[in-house]
């Protein structure tokens, strides 16, 4: 293995210092390192950040292929400074078995960008009538410990009941989509002045604070851990709040466009910004960059949603919900926050680390810890051209925006994924 030495880098902003990372390790932390055998990387003017780790990443393999495989995502979340993200099972099969978890973890190693860490769905065919084979895909070589039916709601209260209660003895979680599908039938955007002046359907803010409560009072009665999918509303904020005041197990994620944009790009119609939940408000954006402030929302996670051109370009009404997100996470969480590197560590790497159980993942840069790490040039800003992602899809909303930040190098485990800003595979 090739020992790196990594000189001059603020470690999670703090004065600059020298990192040495030797055997999958970060070997020693201090000024004056030398090392003869390494590599040196000159960190002068980067942040050194553990390797930031996504709850919601939606990698297509099984199924889609031509929208995004395993390798393309892991290499698309490397360029983000990933070092981990956990796969949603709207696969195609779904992954509601061990067989299709194992395959996608076997996938993820062979890549070896990142850690891939399959979650499981919640019910049968992700159809909610039937529990799916939680505790054997728990058992399995992925060890799956989130169970979601990301894409749908687990509406019925008492399958979701049982499903608290089965992940309850492995202390598994439950990760909820929460949209009420009664009141969101037809929705094509976010139900409010925009939607009556455009003409269509709403999908009202309270088809996911219902599910909200719901389910945080049924996690409170049987005392299992809920995580809340993209929280998008300044209610949803509130319900949270109170239900964490209390404390009920529960955590939640915002993506990065929630955090930025609002339901007037509806107004354009270009279903690049069709997205489940919509595009809200302004009100709702300033809530919820308030609640990842204050820690009500735990994570930003991506929702990493690619689809292939065929069903993104098209009418609005018949175009998929969903955009990319891993490449352009951090930007937007820099943009939103401002330099803030140790709130983007909580919400971006240690936290969604934690909630997951991935050990070795966010810990920061320190003697001894597993050198997943990754190296961010805050001055640098770039402009998104579509073409240009790693990603097999297209359908990123920021196109032709320039951002502030860059990812210069990823490490997992002490090898690097991306160096001088490039996929090193
Ligand atoms: N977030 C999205 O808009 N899309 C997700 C699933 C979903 O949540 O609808 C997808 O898998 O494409």
């Amino acid at each position: 293995m090739t020992a790196y030495l990594i000189t001059n880098v603020s470690v999670v902003g703090a004065e600059p210092t020298d990192l040495l990372i030797r055997d999958g390790v970060v070997a020693a932390v201090g000024s004056g390192l030398t090392a003869p055998d390494a590599t040196v990387v000159d960190g002068t003017g980067l942040v050194a950040l553990p390797g930031l780790v996504d709850l919601h990443t939606h990698l297509r393999e099984p199924g889609r292929e031509d929208a995004e495989t395993v390798e393309s995502g892991s290499r698309a979340a490397a360029l983000g400074g990933y070092t981990a993200v956990c796969a949603m099972a709207n696969t195609s099969p779904v992954a509601d078995t061990a067989g299709v978890v194992e395959q996608v973890w076997r996938l993820g190693r062979e890549a070896n960008l990142v850690d891939v860490q399959p979650i499981g769905a919640v019910t049968v065919g992700l159809a909610g009538e039937q529990l799916a084979e939680l505790g054997a895909m728990a058992d399995s070589a992925a060890r799956v410990r989130i169970f979601s039916d990301d894409g749908h709601c687990v509406a019925d209260p008492k399958l979701m009941r049982r499903a608290l209660e089965y992940v309850k003895a492995f202390d598994g979680i439950i990760a909820q989509h929460a949209e009420e599908p009664r009141l969101t039938e037809g929705a094509q955007m976010h139900e409010g002045e925009v939607s009556t002046r455009l003409g269509l359907i709403g999908w009202p803010a309270v088809a996911e604070e219902a599910i909200i409560a719901r389910d945080v009072l049924l996690a409170e009665h049987v005392g299992s851990r809920l995580h809340v999918c993209h929280v998008s509303t300044a209610g949803s904020v509130e319900v949270l709040r109170q239900a964490k005041a209390r404390g009920v197990r529960v955590t939640a994620e915002v993506t990065p466009h929630h955090l930025l944009l609002t339901d007037v790009k509806a107004e354009t119609y270009d279903p690049v910004y069709k997205v489940n939940p919509p595009l809200r408000t302004a009100t709702d954006v300033a809530a919820l960059r308030a609640a990842l402030a204050d820690g009500v929302i735990d994570v930003i996670a991506t929702d990493h949603a690619p689809h292939a051109v065929e069903d993104k370009e098209c009418e609005w009404a018949y175009a998929r919900p969903g955009m990319l997100g891993l490449e352009t996470a951090l930007s937007i969480a820099l943009d939103v926050l401002g330099p803030e590197w140790d709130l983007i560590a909580e919400r971006m790497s240690r936290t969604p680390a934690r909630i997951a159980g991935l050990t070795g993942h966010g810990v920061d840069p320190a003697p001894g810890v597993p050198a997943n790490l990754t190296l961010i040039d805050p001055a640098a800003r770039r402009t998104i051209e579509p073409t240009e992602l790693a990603s097999r899809s297209r359908n990123t909303p920021y196109a032709r925006m320039t951002l502030p930040g860059r990812i210069v190098a990823t490490f997992l485990r002490g090898e690097p994924t991306v160096l001088d800003g490039k996929a090193v595979k």
